[in-house]
């Protein structure tokens, strides 16, 4: 898919100016009615760049004044840093109070302001689309891990993808932890710039459902659109109201790609293929072996240290083919997860050498990494489960993939939030693990104690547990107690993966990771 219209595609390097006429033009063709104001002024206005954010306004940038939390102070900055002009909503008391700190400034003035911003932001960074395969992935889990697969093959074939997700942002220019899984639009449409001004095929990205809802990636086309699946998940009055809105902003997904990649061993399965009709083209994946799905997975096995199974490739129908997999992970759900990425792949025309190489070779941080001792004897695993979803599923897995190992179970709970984990929590763990140790997990501004106190007395009768709230000294015990017992044991060090921050109070201090702690002390 790449390689046809990528290499067509001129090399650009530098942003071009844009007059706001050219701006009002395409926020009216994408339905949105716009006006510009203070027109005296706009010879001036030639636009560079956007944001919605006045700390990084650069010169030349348009300014977009948005959001619950936005003060026209904002702007008043933001101009002070070279913005040339700025994009607002038709409001009558807030245009009144931006003329008051921006006399005269050049704007752009739309009856829809999410929308507009996401409409003119293709214009501004010049169509980067036109020259990139992007490859948008959302699901309730195995977004992320999807996506390093991804990037791990597509490293293998010799391509060097960009990356927008939970975990980093990385597009060849700007490289950094991100804030949300799926930035605005004008963030975005900058990351899609820079990825093809640094040379790039490939954007890999998360798609959220609040990504999809608030039109984050309104106008992005994707090649390739993933739905790995869908549960309970992020409904809360900050986020979906229901499971419907939740549900519904996800199959948003399937308005904007060209083909989509469909599990269909997931829950709601027979909705989402019926969504996914609106994609030009359907391929499916399936990990229990059906003779329906495109992509499909037999004799599924763990090792211990490793995965294995084999995909039958039915892109050509007509020549299907069957090859070998060894995934570096723990999580018979990873299975899931590599169909995914293989599914994206063979879509952008990787062969299965460099599929087996990158998945032999990837490591999702912090999401099913195995660390072992020597003999094998202690098998500890790193991973970021930290609800009753994943927890299930993580429990269930490790007890069929490592049967008769003692199962040690390490985790928290947050404080001040998500008060229903501190029951679901040892009630899931409670069912599968030997020895649960309660510890430390972001305390912010309750007492550790407090908390593995509550923890400990929803734990089922009979299930041996220890309160240790030192969380490097339980990972500490937790894998003395593994080493010293007579049989072998894995120890699930979950919720923080290899995150290097606990939140106290109102501090995020620097603590060694699970993952650090346990190669230290089983794998030196
Ligand atoms: C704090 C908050 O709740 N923000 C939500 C809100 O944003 P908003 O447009 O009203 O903007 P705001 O956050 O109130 O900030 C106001 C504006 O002032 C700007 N600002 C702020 C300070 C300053 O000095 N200068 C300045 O210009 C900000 O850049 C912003 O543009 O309304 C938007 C929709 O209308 C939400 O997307 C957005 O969610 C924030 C970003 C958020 O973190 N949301 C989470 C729930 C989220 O999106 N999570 C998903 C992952 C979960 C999933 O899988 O669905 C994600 O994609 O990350
Ligand atoms: N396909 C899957 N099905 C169920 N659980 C999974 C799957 N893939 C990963 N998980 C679990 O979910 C956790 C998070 O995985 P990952 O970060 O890939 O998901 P995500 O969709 O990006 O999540 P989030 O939205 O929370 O960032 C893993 O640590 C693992 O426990």
């Amino acid at each position: 898919m790449a390689a046809s219209h990528t290499d067509s595609h001129p090399a650009r390097t530098e942003l071009a100016s844009i007059s706001l006429d050219d701006l009002i033009v395409a926020i009216r063709a994408g339905g949105v009615d716009a006006r510009l104001a203070a027109r005296g002024a706009t010879e001036q206005a030639a636009v560079r760049g956007m944001t919605v954010d006045s700390r990084e306004v650069q010169p030349g940038n348009l300014f977009v004044c948005k959001g619950a939390a936005f003060r026209p102070a904002f702007l008043a900055s933001a101009i002070e840093r070279g913005a040339c002009a700025y994009l607002c909503s038709n409001d009558a008391a807030l245009l009144e109070q931006l003329e008051l700190v921006a006399p005269g400034a050049p704007h752009i003035v739309a009856s829809d302001v999410r929308r507009a911003m996401a409409l003119v932001a293709p214009v501004v960074y010049q169509h980067p689309e036109q020259a990139l395969d992007i490859v948008g992935i959302t699901g309730t889990k195995g977004k992320s891990t999807v996506a390093y697969m991804l990037r791990s093959i597509l490293l293998a074939a010799g391509e060097t993808p960009s990356v927008l997700g939970s975990i980093e942002t990385d597009d060849g220019i700007e490289h950094y932890e991100s804030h949300n899984t799926t930035p605005e639009a004008p963030e975005l449409w900058r990351h899609l710039w820079n990825s093809v001004k640094s040379g790039r095929h490939h954007m890999v990205m998360e798609v959220s459902s609040q990504g999809l809802k608030y039109d984050r990636v309104l106008g992005v086309p994707l090649s390739i659109g993933v739905f790995l699946n869908i549960g309970r998940d992020h409904i809360s009055g900050v986020e979906h109201p229901t499971f419907e809105d939740y549900f519904a902003s996800k199959l948003r997904i399937f308005d904007q790609c060209k083909t989509a990649v469909v599990n269909i061993d997931a829950e709601h399965a027979a909705r989402v293929l019926s969504a996914a009709k609106k994609a030009r083209r359907l391929v499916t994946t399936s990990a229990q072996g059906t003779d329906d799905a495109t992509f499909a997975a037999l004799n599924a096995q763990s090792t211990g240290l490793e995965l294995t199974f084999e995909v039958v490739d039915r892109l050509d129908p007509a020549h299907p083919q069957t090859h070998a997999i060894a995934l570096g992970m723990a999580g018979l759900f990873n299975v899931d997860n590599a169909l995914a990425a293989i599914a994206c792949a063979r879509l952008l025309g990787v062969g299965y050498d460099a599929i087996s190489r990158g998945l032999a070779h990837v490591r999702v941080p912090g999401r099913m990494e195995i660390v072992a001792t020597p003999d094998q004897h202690v098998i500890a695993i790193v991973d970021y489960a930290h609800n009753e979803l994943s927890f299930e599923t993580l429990f269930s897995s490790i007890k069929r993939e490592y049967p008769g190992r003692r199962i040690i179970a390490l985790f928290g709970a947050p404080g001040g939030k998500a008060q229903e984990r501190r029951e679901a929590l040892p009630r899931v763990a409670g069912k599968y693990a030997d020895l649960i140790i309660y510890t430390e997990e972001d305390p912010a501004h309750e007492r550790v104690e407090d908390i593995c106190a509550e923890l400990s007395a929803h734990t089922p009768a009979g299930v041996e547990h220890e309160v240790i709230c030192d969380r490097e000294e339980a990972v500490a015990h937790a894998l003395d107690v593994a080493r010293a017992g007579t049989s072998d044991a894995v120890v699930l060090l979950l919720a923080k993966g290899d995150e290097t921050r606990q939140h106290r109070g109102d501090e995020y201090p620097e603590v060694e990771s699970d993952l650090s702690i346990a190669k230290r002390l089983l794998a030196p």
